[in-house]
């Protein structure tokens, strides 16, 4: 029985987002809102269930931004609640400012015992920009330490929201979930959209099924689609028949029609990832309308280089990051090759940890298995005997008192300075407050040199980077340090070297030792020992081998990571 979306009229109908700090609560909040509305069972087993990646599992963080309609009774009325959960750390921002586009208004979640941080900050000009309404909700009030009166001070001094506005809950404890619901129907104005106008539809994020190819989730700013519909893509200008629309409750519920102001899916035998672009507008065949504006693309701020551990592989390997980056438009790809990992791609993230997820999601999403070399900035190069030319040190620019609490302050910094860990110190030396962004201020001409990493007299491709002249000697000492932790014993001793040219500016050894993983076996159980000989040649699969060397292949991730990077 397909539900019959037309009962839902406008102005019945509300579109959010959950914005938040990292760890403040929003997925938890997702939950209680969930089972109130019924939409899934309530049990003590719903744990951020609308985390439904492996690697958000794992993480316990959200990556992905996904929606979810509730079905809510409020006063005799039923209002269909579209609720859309975003991920809060900085590397999948571009996630948020996606989402927004399909919402009037968003909850802002702050921790009651941390306050408001630095994504809170950024999150909330990211919702005020785009005009939405925002409804503070201090949330895990029944911690030991929360302080929701300091928090809601914070919030009327920082935000310009009165204290009276802010709603305070506990999403653990379920404590007072109700009242952010009312909120969302009070006080979020309902889309404007116009159901007679012709069709525009805006694909905000979208997936690829194996099966029925590309699933875009969409949202409707003007007319109805249904099952048949003759559509075409603003961006490949292909027309395309609808088989399939529906709702997300979370899982995909198909529907007879969606109506504008709704938000959901559509399948329209895409098979090709190349055709569903996130920002895309669809509209029908005989009614062409005004694209809709899209969104502005993400700016990449790592570089990485990634290749088939096999070569034999790169034709799977092409296939997956294509799907994958269908699901994460903020990755950018451009074809690249070396002379010792041979054909590969050279991939832009938004920061470390999007490295890392990426890299973790096309392993355990497509069972794919890859080297990725060290992250990098951009540079320009100019050929002159070897020398690469770029910026390094920051310049101080502009500097703004906001108010009381806020100072702005503006830098000229070489990206290469701030992509790995500035993020993270800034936040510490803060205790949080100090929130961060960027844009390309252009080449600058500077004294750099290239580094070479060597194995025991061989250079490791992955690991050759460019630094500062000055800074040579320490950034060689610490990457030789970090690899001689990462680099298991092998049965000879491994010389590792930072080099520049000829000149060796930095050394470390990894004594010999050998891993006899049948020594833990005594007796005779042969079953055992066959398990453990197979755990240790799967083992063998993650590694690289340089020169005669087995190098773990997140050693590498390893080496340019400093501390702990949620
Ligand atoms: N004590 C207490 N803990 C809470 C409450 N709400 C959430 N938490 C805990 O806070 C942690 C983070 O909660 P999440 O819901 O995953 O936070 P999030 O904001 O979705 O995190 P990201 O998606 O990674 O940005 C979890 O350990 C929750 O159990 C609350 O009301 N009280």
């Amino acid at each position: 029985e397909k539900p019959d979306m037309s009962k839902f009229p406008v102005e019945d109908t509300r579109n959010f987002s959950i914005i938040a700090h990292v760890d403040h609560g929003k997925s938890t909040l997702a939950d209680r809102l969930l089972e109130l509305t019924g939409t899934i069972d309530k049990t003590k087993n719903n744990k951020q269930v609308l985390d439904k990646l492996q690697v958000e599992r794992e993480r316990g963080i959200t990556v992905k931004a996904q929606t979810a309609s509730l079905f809510y009774n409020f006063e005799g009325k039923q209002y269909l609640l579209n609720l859309i959960d975003t991920p809060g750390h900085v590397d999948f921002s571009y996630e948020v400012s996606r989402s927004l586009s399909a919402c009037q208004g968003v909850l802002l979640v702050v921790d009651a015992n941390e306050g408001i941080q630095a994504q809170t900050v950024a999150n909330f000009f990211l919702a005020f920009e785009a005009q939405l309404s925002v409804i503070p909700v201090i949330n895990k009030i029944d911690l030991k330490n929360a302080d929701p009166g300091r928090v809601e001070k914070q919030i009327e001094k920082v935000f310009d929201i009165p204290s009276d506005e802010c709603i305070k809950i506990s999403a653990k404890l379920g404590t007072n979930i109700e009242s952010v619901l009312q909120a969302v129907i009070e006080r979020i104005p309902p889309p404007k959209v116009h159901r007679k106008n012709p069709l525009r539809a805006l694909v905000f994020d979208s997936t690829f099924d194996q099966y029925r190819g590309v699933v875009a989730n969409v949202a409707l700013f003007d007319g109805v689609v249904s099952k048949g519909d003759k559509i075409v893509s603003a961006h490949t200008q292909k027309t395309y028949e609808v088989n399939e629309v529906g709702v997300l409750i979370p899982n995909e519920q198909p529907t007879l029609k969606l109506y504008a102001g709704q938000v959901g899916y559509l399948i329209a035998g895409m098979k090709d990832v190349t055709e569903a672009q996130i920002g895309d507008t669809l509209y029908l065949r005989n009614q062409p309308v005004e694209p809709l504006p899209g969104f502005k693309s993400a700016k990449a701020m790592v570089f990485a280089g990634m290749y088939p551990i096999d070569q034999s592989e790169y034709n799977n390997l092409k296939s997956a990051i294509e799907k994958l980056t269908l699901n994460d438009s903020s990755v950018t790809v451009h074809r690249d090759s070396s002379l010792a990992l041979g054909a590969g791609w050279r991939l832009g993230f938004l920061g470390l940890l999007h490295m890392e997820v990426f890299n973790q999601r096309l392993e355990q999403e497509y069972n794919t298995s890859v080297i990725l070399t060290t992250p990098t900035v951009p540079y320009k190069a100019v050929l002159a005997s070897a020398k690469l030319i770029k910026a390094r040190r920051a310049v101080q620019k502009h500097l703004m008192f906001i108010d009381q609490n806020r100072v702005m302050l503006k830098y000229l910094f070489p990206l290469n300075e701030i992509v790995v860990d500035f993020y993270d110190s800034l936040k510490s030396l803060s205790s949080g407050y100090a929130s961060f962004d960027y844009e390309d201020a252009g080449y600058q001409t500077a004294d750099l040199v290239k580094m070479d990493i060597l194995l025991n007299g061989n250079i490791v491709e992955e690991l050759v980077t460019v630094v500062h002249k000055e800074k040579a000697h320490s950034v060689g000492k610490t990457i030789c340090e970090r690899l001689k932790d990462s680099l298991p014993r092998q049965l000879f001793e491994i010389a590792i070297q930072a080099a520049i040219g000829s000149k060796i500016v930095a050394r470390e050894t990894v004594k010999a030792y050998r891993k006899n993983v049948l020594a833990k076996c005594y007796g005779g159980d042969i079953t055992r020992k066959m398990k453990l000989l197979k755990r240790q040649a799967e083992g063998k699969k993650k590694l690289r081998k340089i020169g005669n060397i087995e190098v773990p292949k997140d050693a590498f991730i390893k080496v340019l990571k400093t501390q702990s990077n949620k």
